[in-house]
């Protein structure tokens, strides 16, 4: 597995794959990696010839008082979870690197980064696609592999792929779980035992959602505040947002018709958990 920590060498390592008419797929993330990461690897080692993963905690997407000085980092741990895979090349640059005296780019894309985290974490998404349009200069891949955890980030980069004519296909990968439900997230490390109990309240939230709509429930307020309920016991959570919006543009939705998009952030703890699900009514065949 080759580590490159320069611009240089990584755009030099990926010209000469490329000029060999190999695929390149490319797994942006920002270290301390679990299941939720090696999925994409594993997708990006079964769909591309050569996979690179990429280890930068970009801080351009940290707003202040988030936790960028405290983002967790073990690259000894990560690199012995990506070498038995078959990993062919780690870009692991610095921040001075990527972000060098005098950068003024900022990549925005608009509209639907107005609505759950882009509400709620002003700037973050401007900071994602900065780093990650430079990260596609850098690596050059014909593929890229993004989580569903992380859904409207998954479509913010879509947008930006599509609108800037950008030759790189993005595969979304579904969310990976612990056995209890809870979403893989390396920001579940700063969780204690009782707030991992508590966290478990995201998913059984979204799991009620599902059971509601499924069974026909069309008003979207009523399941917000029913979200809300499932979470309020908790006195160590603290609601960031609950959302029953639609799937592609992110809008808070009244009425659910076929499809709906239910996304949650929530603190638990210094913890700030996202957690979705994208559920979608089947129609009936009989009369209902
Ligand atoms: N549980 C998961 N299932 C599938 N993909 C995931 C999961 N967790 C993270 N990913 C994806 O991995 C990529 C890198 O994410 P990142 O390094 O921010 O990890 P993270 O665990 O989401 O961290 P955080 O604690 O900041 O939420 C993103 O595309 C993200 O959607
Ligand atoms: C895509 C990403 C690596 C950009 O820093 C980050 O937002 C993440 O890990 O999801
Ligand atoms: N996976 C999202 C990275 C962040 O929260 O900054």
């Amino acid at each position: 597995m080759e580590i490159l920590r320069t611009i240089a060498d990584m755009k030099a390592w990926s010209q000469r794959v490329r000029s060999t008419g190999r695929s390149l797929g490319l797994v942006p993330t920002m270290g301390a990696l679990h299941e939720g990461h090696l999925s994409l690897v594993q997708r990006s080692l079964a769909g591309s010839d050569l996979t690179v993963v990429s280890i930068f905690v970009n801080p351009k997407q940290f707003g202040p008082g988030e936790d960028l000085g405290t983002y967790p980092a073990n690259w000894e741990a990560d690199r012995d979870l990506l070498e038995p895979l078959g990993v062919d090349a780690v870009f692991l640059p610095t921040r001075d690197l990527m972000y060098p005296k005098g950068f003024q780019t900022t990549v925005t894309v608009e509209g639907i980064t107005n609505h759950l985290c882009g509400k709620s974490r002003p700037g973050f998404f401007q900071g994602v696609t900065t780093v990650v349009l430079k990260l596609f200069h850098i690596v050059q891949p014909h593929t890229a592999y993004f989580g569903e955890k992380d859904r409207q980030q998954l479509h913010v980069i879509r947008r930006m792929v599509e609108d800037l004519n950008l030759d790189v296909e993005i595969v979304g990968c579904p969310i990976v779980r612990d056995a209890d439900g809870l979403a893989k997230s390396s920001r579940n490390q700063y969780l204690s035992a009782g707030q991992r109990d508590t966290a478990l309240s995201l998913n059984r939230a979204l799991e009620m959602a599902r059971e509601r709509i499924e069974a026909g429930e069309a008003d979207a307020a009523l399941l917000r505040r029913e979200i809300e309920s499932v979470l309020a016991p908790y006195a160590d959570a603290r609601i960031d947002y609950v959302s029953v919006c639609d799937a592609d543009t992110f809008e808070e939705l009244e009425v659910i018709h076929d499809k709906a998009l239910v996304a949650l952030a929530v603190f638990v703890g210094k913890a700030r958990l996202i957690d979705n699900c994208l559920i979608e009514r089947v129609p009936c065949k009989e009369p209902c």
